[in-house]
């Protein structure tokens, strides 16, 4: 590698390299680190300090619940559901950062100590930016708010999220996101035209998913012409943060960007493929950044409205935004041979691979923290929500936890049941509609009949709240062993993160099914801590003007992983017959197709 490409083919206006304003290495002593995470259900700060330890009394600093605290939005779970189609309103995530800038500052947080910040995002979702909505951002952006520095702004918005919505600054104001399966025409007529599923897979890491941003731009262009015409940039929500934060348009990050199905896998800078833009929309290079950037690039600095508001210090760098899934890989400080499970609100099993082998069974990733890095994932949709509908409200995770352990009816291997969760539409299988209940299996007859049992037998009818719940965690780690298997994927051990990682009881099921060693850190939100990260990173980089590697900005820091669950040899046999008949019972396609 040749520097850091902090502008020019990263389509960053400004090189900040030789003017980085506060940002000098004689009080990096006194500086912070800002990672925000921009989730499903909410957003999460963690904060670093120079050193790379956590700050502040709890690990993550602050946070914000989209139900809850931004309840005029009425998202339920982060978004808004029809039929299929699954969506979040763009600007709530706009206005859930600034709630978060608010409430830190309540808190005391020291903003003008920030030397650098960044962003994690769900994946996949996109943002339709008007040419109207960016050039008032610019305009808000750029313009003194005091009153007194400047030319004062044409506007009476006091927030960011206020001038957005008085812009009708996105086209689309629904983003769609990655819980959306609306597109399977789309992923079909794509995959036909580009040249087959196959061909899709090893050109940009993936075939084509509902949730990838292809289809979804497809479906916008083709069902809403005048909108997508409207549109005058696509971007990625994490890159939305990174932008305003800039005040200006970012660039995709190529971890990120290979959850788009727009950019060759391979390509070395990466580059979007013109295969793939001119099979999904008329005009799409023209609305998508140049190129991915990397990962450590510098997009700009914070700009003057959140300097004036928040107290940022003027030459605060903001560096490139990634995926939630990326960053975690930062925030676990992934290391050869460890596989992570990711229990937020999709699940997500993911390593590192220095090579890119994709098949037609989940994706691969750019990674976020080295040029040549890949980073090959699973991801699936029933995750803690469907965790969550089976506990049921009346039910705490404490209670939950004791009845999967301790209840009569329900022991390792669940006295013979196996149930299978598609409450939501599913990834991997793939499976377009969804199920109000477990589809459940006597597994001791899979190998005879791969079909569920009667719902309404007494076999059925006698399975106890406590077997619902241990059979939800059985089926994640049953089904996701044998796709890992499929992958040809043997950890040696595995990290546990996201809220999921919580459970013990989850822990051990997952150690007893894979016979592994399960480990957890006491930051649960590893998106954001691997943001918080990757942005100490970006400005080592920049500082340094080369790439170093993240492993040497991160090395001098202790192990925070513990092991909390160790497998119990005397369960592997009922498990190795359970996931034979799972085996069984997906290859019969009574599920769904594979992938
Ligand atoms: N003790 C627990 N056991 C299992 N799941 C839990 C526990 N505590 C929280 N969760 C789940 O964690 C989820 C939130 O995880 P999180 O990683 O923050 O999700 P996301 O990042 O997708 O918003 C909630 O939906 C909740 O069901
Ligand atoms: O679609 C994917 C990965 O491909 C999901 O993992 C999303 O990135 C959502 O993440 P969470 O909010 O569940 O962490």
């Amino acid at each position: 590698m040749d520097g850091i490409p902090v502008d020019g083919r990263s389509g960053v206006r400004h090189d900040a390299r030789h003017d980085s304003g506060n940002v000098g290495k004689d009080d990096a002593d006194a500086g912070l680190y800002l990672g925000l995470d921009v989730s499903t259900q909410s957003i999460k700060a963690v904060v670093l300090d120079a050193q790379g330890k956590v700050y502040g009394a709890s690990s993550t600093y602050s946070t914000v619940s989209f139900d809850s605290e931004l309840s005029m939005y009425g998202t339920q779970g982060g978004v808004h559901r029809d039929g299929t189609r699954v969506t979040s309103p763009s600007v709530m995530f706009v206005h859930g950062i600034e709630l978060l800038f608010d409430k830190m500052r309540a808190n005391g947080f020291p903003f003008d100590r920030v030397r650098a910040v960044s962003a994690s995002g769900q994946q996949h979702g996109s943002v339709f930016w008007t040419r109207r909505g960016i050039e008032a951002m610019r305009q808000f952006c750029g313009h003194s708010h005091s009153g007194e520095n400047g030319a004062s702004v044409n506007s009476a918005s006091t927030c960011l999220y206020q001038e957005l919505q008085r812009a009708r600054a996105f086209a689309v104001e629904a983003s769609p996101v990655w819980m959306d399966a609306s597109t399977s025409a789309h992923c079909d007529a794509i995959e036909k035209l580009a040249g087959g599923a196959d061909f899709v897979a090893q050109l940009t890491g993936s075939r084509a998913y509902e949730r990838y941003t292809a289809p979804q731009i497809m479906k916008i262009a083709i069902e809403r012409p005048l909108d997508y015409r409207n549109t005058d940039r696509i971007m990625l929500i994490s890159t939305l943060i990174a932008s305003i934060l800039i005040g200006d348009y970012a660039s995709d990050d190529v971890a990120d960007g290979s959850g788009m199905l727009l950019a060759e896998i391979q390509s070395e800078p990466m580059e979007w493929s013109d295969t793939m833009l001119r099979c999904v929309a008329p005009d799409l290079r023209t609305k998508l950044c140049e190129r991915p950037v990397h990962s450590y690039d510098i997009q700009g600095r914070v700009n003057r409205y959140f300097v004036e508001k928040y107290g940022f210090p003027a030459g605060a760098l903001v560096s490139a935004s990634s995926g939630d899934n990326p960053n975690s890989v930062a925030g676990l400080r992934l290391a050869a041979g460890d596989l992570v499970m990711s229990l937020g609100t999709s699940d997500t099993v993911f390593g590192l691979s220095h090579e890119a082998t994709p098949t037609l069974v989940g994706h691969v990733y750019r990674s976020p923290l080295a040029p040549k890095q890949f980073l090959p994932l699973i991801c699936y949709s029933n995750g803690s929500l469907t965790r969550e509908s089976v506990k049921g409200t009346a039910c705490s995770w404490s209670e939950f936890e004791a009845l999967v352990e301790n209840d009569a009816s329900s022991p390792p291997g669940n006295n013979g049941i196996l149930g299978v969760f598609f409450l939501v539409s599913e990834i991997v299988p793939r499976v377009t509609h969804s199920y109000d209940d477990a589809l459940f299996f006597d597994y001791a007859e899979a190998s005879t009949s791969p079909e569920p049992l009667d719902p309404a037998s007494d076999r059925v009818r006698s399975i106890t709240h406590a077997q619902r719940c241990r059979a939800v965690l059985e089926y994640r780690a049953i089904a996701a062993a044998q796709h890992m298997a499929h992958l040809g994927v043997t950890p040696k051990r595995i990290l546990l993160t996201g809220g999921g990682a919580r459970s013990q009881v989850f822990a051990q099921i997952l150690a007893d099914v894979l016979q592994v060693e399960i480990f957890t850190q006491p930051e649960h939100n590893s998106a954001a801590l691997g943001a918080a990260l990757r942005a100490r990173h970006a400005l080592l980089c920049h500082q340094a003007g080369t790439y170093i590697a993240f492993g040497e900005t991160v090395n001098h820091l202790a192990p925070t992983e513990t092991c909390v669950a160790k497998p119990r040899r005397e369960y592997a046999d009922v498990y190795n017959v359970m996931k034979q008949a799972y085996e069984r019972i997906e290859g019969s396609g009574v599920l769904g197709r594979p992938g």
